[in-house]
């Protein structure tokens, strides 16, 4: 019956005019996500005619190590998968993937597959039709422009307490993305919620023990982040008889977060915010306002807690997770990349030399800033290490699309279309690999060797107009009615991080233990420990890339921040 239904499948893919593979895995096959890892060694002694045509796009976490060579060694930008349980189209065609992500009618986003999110109540990830639009009214205008300000501040203070924190005890710091993580977390609560959070990662974190109070709120979202999977798939009064400490963790972290949070908006709740003037609202305060009957008049619903408090969660983990591994890689591009780095720097002192750090607005200095060199490292950054992979879309009536290329094609109803942002923002026809973008040591593409801003000089003056094929062709805040919604807030808040931290620091890589003592060993000089340190670096960068919802680099490597003269 399988094979019957399979059969079917690949006619409907053929019809489709698309280049189609067969694949004996659907990508939301359980039994494939989790044992994948453990069978792809065995898979790859099968000869590769068998598997070149779809085991690549269908190691989920390994997308961003294959980037756009998939597509390349099939030789076209859509790629239907036909499996037994349905058929996939796999997309790095921008052209195709904007098609899709506009087409509303025709392609909904699959919320079943994001229910995890759902674990402190219905948001606007996992809500569809109405239910999402009435959310979408309430919110969007919560975190509207009058919010930039308010975020470019907390970035600002944020950046100011952390690296004065970081650099008490010594200049070298030894989890810097934990770092970063927790700065975007901190910057997200001050400017949701008017509140200055402590700095967790400073102190021994991750703790060992459970703690005996409660966690704090940092560490009771990170364990809730970690443990998303042991939370949504084990049943809350299952938990806690289930005698395992990493459950035990879990559970307890869930309920110190929602405890947390619930305090967080018990608060907002209790300030009057009716007389107030809407410029001085937190995000929170204008949120609180939709629970109130009034509400209805103006969006026609009233959001109800648990609503609120989905949303709240979802704001502080999409938030902070996406801009803290963003300005986590950031850092160690940085760092890598000296000569990237020293045009920083010039840029920064250029633009902001002298100014005093209150001065800084999110009008002037930050829309500088933004159109200028440090938007390009940042908008760079974004394309190589783009922490979303990619975006589903489920197909829900026959849809046609027409390809860069002007080929037509048609979509079957029931398609899950998956736009794959990593290959997209590598392709090499748009984006071109820079002439040092091949790692001498193995001779293959390396995307930190290819982070080149200056690419973007040539979009400079052509911000406002967005015909130019680079730019059509670069969408990391996703696309469509259901395009990010904290774009701005997340790029005010990088900017400003990065502002800070270049006009007052360098940063350097700091040679592991290892490296020294081979060095002590072999009487090597301070040249050889700089390129050993630095090939290691290169080397975590590609590696050591994990995927766990969004890209990141979680293994520790070790950098020095050194204060300018500023
Ligand atoms: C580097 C920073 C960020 C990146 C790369 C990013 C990326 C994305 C992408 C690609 C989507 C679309 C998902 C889809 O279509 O299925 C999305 C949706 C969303 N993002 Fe972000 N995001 C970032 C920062 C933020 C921040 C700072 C916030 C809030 C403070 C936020 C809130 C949201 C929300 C609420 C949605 C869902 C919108 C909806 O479904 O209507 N994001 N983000």
């Amino acid at each position: 019956k399988k094979l019957m239904t399979w059969r079917n499948h690949i006619h409907t893919a053929r019809s489709s005019g698309f280049m189609v593979r067969k694949s004996p895995v659907h990508l939301v096959d359980v039994w494939w996500i989790g044992l994948y890892p453990k069978l792809v060694p065995w898979l790859n002694y099968l000869p590769s005619a068998w598997t070149s045509g779809w085991l690549p796009l269908s190691k989920i976490f390994h997308l961003w190590h294959v980037g756009h060579e998939p597509f390349e060694q099939l030789g076209s930008d859509n790629i239907m998968l036909s499996s037994p349980n349905g058929n996939m189209l796999w997309s790095s065609d921008p052209e195709t993937i904007k098609q899709i992500a506009n087409q509303a009618k025709h392609f909904r986003k699959p919320v079943e597959y994001f229910s995890f999110f759902d674990t402190y109540g219905p948001n606007m990830q996992t809500s569809l039709g109405e239910d999402w639009k009435a959310q979408r009214k309430i919110v969007a205008p919560a975190i509207g422009s009058h919010a930039n300000a308010a975020m470019w501040q907390s970035s600002l203070d944020q950046a100011e307490r952390l690296t004065a924190l970081m650099t008490a005890d010594g200049p070298v710091i030894s989890r810097m993305k934990d770092h970063m993580s927790e700065i975007s977390l901190h910057c997200i609560a001050q400017c949701f919620f008017n509140k200055g959070l402590e700095y967790e990662t400073i102190e021994n974190f991750p703790s060992r023990e459970l703690p005996e109070g409660r966690f704090g709120f940092v560490e009771a979202m990170f364990t809730t982040i970690d443990k998303l999977g042991i939370i949504d798939s084990i049943p809350q009064s299952l938990r806690a008889y289930i005698p395992l400490k990493s459950i035990k963790r879990a559970d307890k972290a869930y309920h110190d977060l929602h405890s947390h949070m619930t305090e967080m908006c018990d608060e907002a709740l209790r300030k009057d915010t009716t007389d107030r003037k809407d410029t001085n609202m937190s995000i929170m305060d204008t949120l609180i306002a939709s629970t109130r009957p009034e509400s209805a008049e103006r969006n026609g619903k009233v959001m109800d807690r648990e609503t609120l408090t989905g949303n709240v969660f979802f704001f502080l983990l999409s938030g902070h997770g996406t801009a803290g591994n963003t300005l986590g890689f950031l850092m160690f591009l940085l760092a890598i990349r000296q000569d990237i780095q020293a045009d920083l720097h010039a840029h920064l002192d250029a633009e902001l030399g002298g100014k005093p750090l209150k001065t800084w607005s999110v009008t002037g200095e930050f829309m500088r800033l933004y159109n200028g060199y440090t938007g390009a490292v940042l908008k760079e950054a974004m394309r190589l290490y783009n922490v979303v992979e990619f975006i589903p879309r489920r197909c829900t009536v026959e849809a046609s699309v027409t390809d860069l290329n002007g080929n037509h094609f048609i979509i079957p109803r029931d398609t899950l279309c998956l736009l794959n942002f990593t290959a997209a923002f590598r392709h090499p026809n748009i984006w071109p690999a820079g002439p040092t973008a091949n790692d001498p040591a193995t001779g293959k593409y390396h995307p930190m060797l290819d982070f080149d801003p200056s690419r973007w000089d040539s979009f400079v003056d052509k911000i406002t107009k967005p015909s130019e094929v680079g730019l059509r062709t670069y969408f990391p805040f996703g696309l469509g009615g259901r395009a990010c919604l904290g774009k701005s807030l997340g790029s005010i808040m990088m900017v400003g991080v990065l502002a800070y931290m270049f006009t007052h620091f360098s940063i350097e890589l700091v040679p592991s233990r290892a490296v020294e003592e081979e060095a002590m060993r072999t009487g090597a000089d301070e040249k050889w420990v700089k390129e050993r340190t630095r090939e290691q670096a290169l080397r975590m960068l590609l590696d050591e890339v994990e995927c766990n919802l969004l890209i990141e680099l979680r293994k520790e490597l070790p950098v020095r921040l050194v204060p300018r003269k500023v």
